[in-house]
């Protein structure tokens, strides 16, 4: 027995929701660039749970449930009022989405009906989450959704207690569209792992939020927004990235795993940062990124990943930097979802081995003997 560490190359599962084969990354058959210039992110999720687009009256309803759902229960809300106030957000939602199962009488309800409204409902929820968490760490009251928007509407919505303007939801739409699955990425595999002991859904989804907060993956948008900030200003971009590459230390935002010549979203992503920055009359955030960027990959060869722009996009919306992470957990929840329904669909025990590497015949000695 050989290990491949970190499964590189490695399939382990079948599956029919996105696919990436040559830098070419498609959700259901559809190219990403395609979905990020025509689709909403409900439209999206349907896609990714119900294999195929809505027709318009399918849409009608999912809108519907999503916002008939958004509301969390209130003892969930009481709990994270008292959750520490330094706490990352990603830990607390981690917390508060693992607390939601608690509330639902039918988590652990393993018919596909009940999982499939239990996943329309976690994506509806974890937005109320997310901006429920901002507020309480700032001191203020959580906003109750509002009825008949868009996850993107209600969530800005929510994070500051009035209307976004619509430039604001169509960027935070897409880049929910660029974010919403990824074949078998690390948070994506934990899902199916917990699932597949036929484990609830709720599980699944927490043990992927555990895994999408490390830095390696989605915590990495967090690192680079860290990075520019620790930067300060275009001046200084060279100096700071020679230095991280002499000391032969990561630059966060770059690098895949299975992209290797660059990931279809971050183009869509770096348009949008060039973009938002100009509108406000701003554009040094995109302006340090595409030097960072230029360096890292004159240097390196490496190519900037779905993180890297977001960090600049994010923060040009005036979102602040502890919620890049939950934001793209928001979106990953209807990727996670589509895969947990699909583990349960055609289910079977995920459970590799290890190769030993420790010691050998060693023989007990009784204790007042060591
Ligand atoms: C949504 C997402 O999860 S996208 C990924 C988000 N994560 C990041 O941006 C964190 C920074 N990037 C990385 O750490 C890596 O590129 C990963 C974790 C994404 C992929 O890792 P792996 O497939 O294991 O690649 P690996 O770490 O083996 O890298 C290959 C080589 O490139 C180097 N490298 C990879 N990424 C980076 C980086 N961001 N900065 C500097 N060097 C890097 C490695 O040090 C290694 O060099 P070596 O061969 O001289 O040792
Ligand atoms: O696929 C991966 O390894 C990480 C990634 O880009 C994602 O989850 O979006």
């Amino acid at each position: 027995m050989t290990a491949i560490k970190g499964l590189e190359g490695i399939v382990a599962t079948t599956s029919s929701i996105s696919s990436i084969v040559d830098g070419v990354l498609t959700y259901r058959g559809y190219d990403i660039d395609d979905l990020a210039e025509h689709a909403t992110f409900e439209e999206t999720a349907f896609l990714l749970w119900f294999g195929k687009l809505p027709t318009a009256a399918e849409l009608q309803v999912l809108q519907r449930d999503l916002s008939a759902f958004a509301p969390v229960p209130e003892q969930v809300i009481a709990q994270m009022k008292l959750y520490p106030k330094d706490a990352s957000t990603m830990a607390a939602l981690r917390s508060a989405v693992s607390s939601l199962a608690l509330y639902d009488e039918s988590a652990d309800d393993m018919s596909r009906e009940a999982n499939r409204i239990k996943a329309v409902k976690l994506q509806a929820q974890i937005p109320t989450l997310v901006a429920a968490l901002s507020r309480i760490r700032k001191g203020l009251e959580p906003v109750a959704p509002k009825e008949g928007v868009s996850i993107a509407e209600n969530f800005l919505y929510m994070l500051r207690g009035q209307d976004p303007d619509e430039i604001s939801v169509k960027a935070l739409d897409t880049a929910l569209v660029l974010h919403a699955d990824h074949e078998l990425n690390a948070s994506t595999f934990a899902g199916r792992v917990t699932v597949a002991t036929l484990s609830d859904i709720y599980s699944g989804v927490t043990s992927a939020i555990g895994a999408l907060k490390g830095p390696l993956h989605g915590g990495a948008n967090e690192a680079v927004m860290k990075m520019l900030e620790e930067i300060g200003g275009i001046e200084s971009v060279e100096p700071y990235v020679r230095g991280k590459l002499e000391r032969r230390e990561k630059i966060m935002g770059f690098g895949h795993r299975v992209y290797k010549n660059g990931d279809p979203r971050a183009k869509h992503l770096m348009k949008m940062s060039r973009e938002l920055g100009t509108m406000k009359g701003n554009t040094e955030l995109y302006e340090m990124s595409v030097k960072i960027e230029e360096l890292i990959t004159g240097e390196k060869g490496l190519r900037p990943n779905v993180d890297f722009y977001s960090a600049s996009v994010y923060t040009q919306l005036g979102i602040e930097r502890e919620l890049f992470t939950p934001i793209f957990a928001i979106s990953r929840t209807s990727g996670w979802t589509a895969h947990i329904l699909e583990q349960y669909e055609d289910n079977r025990l995920i459970r590799p081995r290890a190769e030993y590497t420790g010691l050998l015949e060693q023989t007990y000695v009784p204790v007042d003997e060591r």
